[in-house]
């Protein structure tokens, strides 16, 4: 795993898609992998047959947390976890942390003005990473932390570890040893990140056990401010469903403490450095697109004085002016987030494990072939999106792409082949999360500030991969007032 992540496994692999073509099986550690880099046939596994396609590999860590990961989980216990998990991320909920989003981001820019007037310099990723920490503990576990004050918090340190850029020889033992022969790691005593776990445990035993108190005391209980509190609040929504149905049987609905504690653990293992790096490549794309970062500054200021004009209170404040509902009038910043996750793709590939025999073909016949039962289907995003079929010039930078009345002028663009989230019921659950925190921290870091390149830039962007995800390292830009 250490040699492959050294040879950026991601450039190995569409090399080989481009020597094989859209479509191709091969034989990878004794399992029958196929290759589908034809967008028709992606949307037909993920979305049109998906009862056949809905689970993924199996890799058991054989840890009562881990294994309990929403992305590690199949079958019925996929769904009945995705069914509680989901209301967490709706509209409604996402509403209530825009405020949270924006405390954070006020914290962050004091510490960036801070910064500026020692050294221009400035380390956008080390910046945004703390932005993202921050708001993300807020979010899963309601606990208020300013990590570029207190970099040595220990909740920060344990978050840290269970994504960190690059894992221990422990862990990645660990983790192939999962791949290989789940059953030895019991055997061998061998435990993935448990130091981190066990705190994380601790930390979310206690928060569930104070909320479901004060739920069974029916005492006036506050309004849910955080992620275990949404999932509290939706089991017990159920609970009360569940005895009026059916007496006293267990609702649907019903997550254990491993559960619980695996879901919070997401957010650190794949929500913090997927989106701090989406952030900080979007401060690199515009950095090293000046006429772009020009051109987004001036559309910001645009929306919002046409936002003040409709205001009846002659508010002018940016942080009441952007608010959950009115981010989706900044259409060029979409238009350059959207163009940065095709350019610079996170996750490289998503997979899909097949649990019944069957034939996929396109609708002109001219691509089919039969799977069986066991095979895996890999589904590279990086080449889909990189694709001239789908996208012209894929290695030039243009926002302008994703804007429908532009779009024409620009060539081939397929927005079924556009899926920095994966596509169909197994989709990130969090996307619309991590757009919101994206785009507000994006809005307001253009509207004030001017990104250029610098001595310490390194160009081309530099990369950790880890598990198919491509991290950025190190991002130094200058920083500026505007
Ligand atoms: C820009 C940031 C992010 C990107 C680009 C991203 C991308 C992805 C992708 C490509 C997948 C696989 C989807 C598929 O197989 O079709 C995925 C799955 C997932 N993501 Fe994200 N993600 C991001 C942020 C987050 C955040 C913030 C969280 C949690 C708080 C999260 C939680 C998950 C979970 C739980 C799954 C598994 C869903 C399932 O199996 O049902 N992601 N993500």
């Amino acid at each position: 795993m250490a040699i492959l992540r050294k040879k950026r496994f991601d450039i190995m692999e569409t090399e080989f898609i481009k020597t094989n073509g859209k479509v191709f099986g091969c034989n990878m550690v004794n399992q029958m992998t196929i290759y589908v880099a034809d967008a028709e046939l992606v949307q037909i596994v993920c979305n049109r047959e998906f009862t056949k396609f809905a689970n993924r590999r199996d890799v058991k860590l054989e840890d009562n947390v881990w294994d309990n990961l929403l992305f590690a989980t199949n079958d019925e216990k996929w769904k009945r976890l995705r069914a509680i998990m989901s209301p967490a991320f709706s509209s409604g909920k996402l509403r209530k942390f825009k405020y949270c989003i924006d405390e954070t981001y006020q914290s962050m820019a004091l510490h960036l003005n801070e910064m500026i007037e020692k050294d221009p310099t400035i380390n956008v990723k080390q910046v945004i990473g703390a932005f993202t920490m921050d708001t993300i503990i807020q979010i899963s576990m309601g606990m208020k932390i300013d990590s570029l004050q207190d970099p040595n918090n220990i909740m920060i340190k344990n978050a840290k570890k269970l994504f960190g850029q690059d894992l221990t020889l422990h862990d990645t033992m660990t983790f192939t040893i999962a791949f290989m022969n789940p059953k030895l790691l019991k055997l061998l005593r061998l435990r993935f990140q448990g130091e981190a776990t066990d705190y994380f445990k601790k930390c979310v035993i206690e928060i569930v056990e104070k909320k479901r108190k004060e739920m069974k005391n029916r005492q006036e209980s506050k309004k849910a401010t955080n992620f275990i509190e949404l999932v509290l609040e939706v089991e017990n929504e159920q609970e009360s469903i569940a005895k009026q149905q059916n007496g006293d049987a267990k609702p649907f609905k019903h997550i254990t403490i491993e559960e619980m504690i695996a879901q919070c653990i997401t957010f650190f293992t794949v929500g913090y450095d997927t989106t701090a790096t989406t952030i900080t490549n979007t401060c690199y794309t515009l950095a090293t697109h000046p006429d772009k970062q020009e051109k987004l500054h001036q559309s910001i200021i645009e929306t919002l004085d046409q936002l003040a004009a409709e205001r009846t209170d002659g508010c002018k404040d940016p942080y009441e002016l952007i608010t959950f509902d009115t981010l989706n009038r900044f259409e060029y910043l979409t238009a350059v987030l959207n163009e940065t996750m095709r350019f610079f793709t996170l996750v490289a590939a998503t997979e899909r494990l097949v649990t019944e025999d069957c034939r996929l073909e396109t609708s002109d016949k001219k691509i089919w072939f039969d799977v069986k039962k066991g095979d895996i289907i890999r589904i590279p995003m990086l080449s889909l999106q990189m694709d001239p079929d789908y996208f012209s010039h894929p290695d030039q930078f243009i926002p302008e792409r994703f804007l429908p009345q532009e779009q024409m002028q620009y060539g081939n663009f397929n927005k079924h082949a556009f899926m920095p989230f994966g596509t169909g019921p197994r989709k990130c659950i969090a996307s619309n999360l991590a757009l919101l925190e994206a785009k507000m921290a994006l809005v307001h870091l253009f509207r004030m500030y001017r990104m250029s390149v610098d001595k310490k830039t390194s160009i081309p962007l530099e990369y950790y991969i880890n598990a198919d995800i491509l991290i950025s390292k190190d991002v130094y830009l200058q920083v500026m007032h505007r």
